[in-house]
This record gives structure tokens, C-alpha cells and sequence, in this order.
């Protein structure tokens, strides 16, 4: 992983940008019996599962090919889930670097067969890589935030890359320092 933000290099050409609503996607599912964990209630398993296929889905139709998770990062979960719960996972785009994206997901719950609102009931931040055949990273189109909802939402997810950087940053520094020092751990 590299460890800083990467500028655009001024020999390659600009990517054009893509609006956030271009790759939006929401992808929902009835909960059954065999998704439920020894309690009897749904298994968050499943539905971190449920939550990589749709950010895997839109950082695939953003990027405009194939992206992998790169890391899944603050997977909230509100409530339980229950079996007969349509489940409603809600994704998009909320930051792009030069070949990583950082997808942003809400999970909502409602019964299968009332008409009543959904809840939410879960939320993640997941970073996913473009890559090329070879699965080496390929550049990404820059997303366009339309709605001031979608600017707050990359601001937060800067603060969550500096963040992130500035962790891994650390540890790895961290582990020099002791491994300088003779541990061997
Ligand atoms: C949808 C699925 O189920 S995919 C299956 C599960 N996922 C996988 O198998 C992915 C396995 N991992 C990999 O292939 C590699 O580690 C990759 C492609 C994610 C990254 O490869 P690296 O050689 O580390 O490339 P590099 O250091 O250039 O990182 C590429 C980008 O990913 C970002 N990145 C890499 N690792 C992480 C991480 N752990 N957390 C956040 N961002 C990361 C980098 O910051 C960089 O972003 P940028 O270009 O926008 O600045």
C-alpha cells in the first residue's frame, strides 16, 4: 500500500470524472432461516457479505472494470436483523484517489410483507482497488459529488484516508523502532 496521497502524474492524461449517481447502487434481499446465527437472528457474516457485493458492484461500474477490497473498515451494526427482514444495502462512491475508491454503505431493514419504513440498521466504509488482468492498480476515473450530501461525504472520507494512512504510518514505524531495538516479535 502506498503511503501517501498520490498527485496526478502531469505525463499521464486526465481521467474524466464520474458523477456519484452514475455508479449509486442498491442491492436488497428477503433474510431466511439459513441466515441465521446460533441466537436466531441474522448473522452479521451475511451481511458484511451482502455489504462487499454492492460496494464491489459500484466500485466496478465506477472504475469501468474489475476492483477488489482493499480493506473494510467501521462496519456498524445498529440493530438486529431478523428472518423475513428486506434487507435493503445502499452504496456509493464517496472518494477516489488515484486507484483506490472508498465506497460507502447503509443497510436498511424493513419486514418482507408491511408497508411499513425501513430502518437502519447497519453502516460500513470499504476501499476497494481498481486493477488491470494482471491484478496490479489501475487509475480511476475522479468522482463527482452532485448534492452537498455526497460533498460531505468525501470530506468525511479524507478525514478517513488521512486517518487510515496515518495508522498504518505509525505501526509500521512502531514495528522498525522495536525490531531496531533487537525484539523479535
Ligand atoms: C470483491 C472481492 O471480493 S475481492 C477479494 C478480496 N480482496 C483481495 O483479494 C485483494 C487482495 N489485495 C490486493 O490485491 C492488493 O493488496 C491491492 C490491489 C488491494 C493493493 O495492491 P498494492 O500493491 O498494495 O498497491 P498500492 O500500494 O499501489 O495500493 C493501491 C491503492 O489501494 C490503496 N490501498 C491498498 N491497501 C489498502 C488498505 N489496506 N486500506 C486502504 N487502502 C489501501 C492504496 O492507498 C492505493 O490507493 P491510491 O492509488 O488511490 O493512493
Amino acid at each position: 500500500m502506498t503511503d501517501q496521497v498520490t498527485t496526478a502524474e502531469s505525463d499521464v492524461p486526465e481521467i474524466p470524472g464520474k458523477p456519484t449517481s452514475a455508479s449509486r447502487t442498491t442491492l436488497s434481499h428477503i433474510m431466511t432461516q439459513s441466515d441465521t446465527n446460533l441466537l436466531g437472528t441474522v448473522h452479521g457474516g451475511v451481511i458484511m457479505k451482502l455489504v462487499d457485493d454492492a460496494a464491489g458492484a459500484v466500485a466496478g461500474r465506477h472504475s469501468g472494470g474489475p476492483a477488489v477490497t482493499a480493506s473494510m473498515d467501521e462496519m456498524v451494526f445498529l440493530e438486529p436483523v431478523r428472518v423475513g427482514d428486506l434487507i435493503h444495502v445502499k452504496a456509493q462512491v464517496n472518494w477516489t484517489g488515484r486507484t483506490s475508491m472508498e465506497v460507502g454503505v447503509r443497510v436498511l431493514a424493513e419486514r418482507w410483507n408491511e408497508s411499513t419504513p425501513p430502518t437502519q440498521v447497519g453502516s460500513a466504509y470499504l476501499v476497494f482497488a481498481a486493477v488491470d488482468g494482471d491484478g496490479r492498480p489501475r487509475r480511476v476515473p475522479p468522482v463527482r459529488p452532485e448534492t452537498e450530501r455526497d460533498r460531505r461525504r468525501c470530506q468525511e472520507a479524507q478525514i478517513r484516508r488521512t486517518h487510515r494512512l496515518a495508522r498504518r504510518r505509525a505501526i509500521k514505524e512502531l514495528r522498525e523502532k522495536r525490531a531496531a531495538e533487537g525484539y523479535q516479535d
